[in-house]
């Protein structure tokens, strides 16, 4: 697992300007959502379209709620994710401060949904984001929307020095 230092050392590289159509970076190689070397994350993989962030993701038998559906939680992760991702649009990192999820249909397992995430307006240190996600007949599943509130470096060092296992003991 990477330290915070080192993850800090090349994180604000990730915020200088990408071009449209982009993939965008992964916030950090475990992140849940977005890492690649997380075993138990989503993987998911974003492109910067025009202003806005987009992803085509699909949901499995490691996010399952009720059978064949995924989890409430883990729809969750991934928009509160998406969001991370047009901070890199801003150029400054943020973080959530209130996350808001309607559920509007199952969100099936095994299935291709589209997700589209922009910023409604900033004031200051807030961003007030918007996030929805369709099924490929255009039907909205999910909308979500947020506020993340700039922060600076000192923020992520909260971590630092807090190493618990990488897995519960069975
Ligand atoms: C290691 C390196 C990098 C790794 C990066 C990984 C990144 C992952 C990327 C992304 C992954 C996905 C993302 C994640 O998972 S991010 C992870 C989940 N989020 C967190 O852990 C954040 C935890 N919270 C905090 O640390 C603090 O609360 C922060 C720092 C955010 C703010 O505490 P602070 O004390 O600084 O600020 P404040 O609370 O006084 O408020 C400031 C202003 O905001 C206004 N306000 C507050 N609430 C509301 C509201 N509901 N509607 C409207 N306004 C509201 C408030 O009135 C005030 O306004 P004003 O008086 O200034 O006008």
């Amino acid at each position: 697992m990477t330290s915070v230092e080192e993850i800090l050392a090349t994180w604000l590289d990730k915020f200088k300007p990408h071009e449209d159509g982009a993939l965008l970076p992964p916030h950090h190689d475990h992140c849940l959502a977005c890492g690649p070397d997380n075993p138990h994350g989503h993987h998911l993989v974003v492109h910067r379209r025009g202003e806005e962030v987009h992803a085509v993701h699909v949901f499995d038998q490691r996010h399952v709620g009720a059978p064949g559906i995924a989890h409430g939680g883990a729809v969750a992760t991934v928009l509160d994710d998406l969001f991370g991702f047009l901070l890199y649009l801003t150029g400054a990192p943020a973080v959530t401060r209130q996350l808001e999820v309607r559920y509007d249909s199952p969100v099936l397992l095994g299935v291709a949904y589209e997700l589209v995430a922009k910023i409604v307006r900033a004031e200051g240190r807030k961003l007030f984001v918007e996030a929805e996600m369709r099924d490929t007949s255009g039907g909205l599943v999910a909308f979500a929307s947020a506020l993340f509130l700039r922060v600076d470096e000192a923020h992520f060092r909260q971590g630092a020095s807090n190493s618990p296992p990488l897995a519960r003991p069975i």
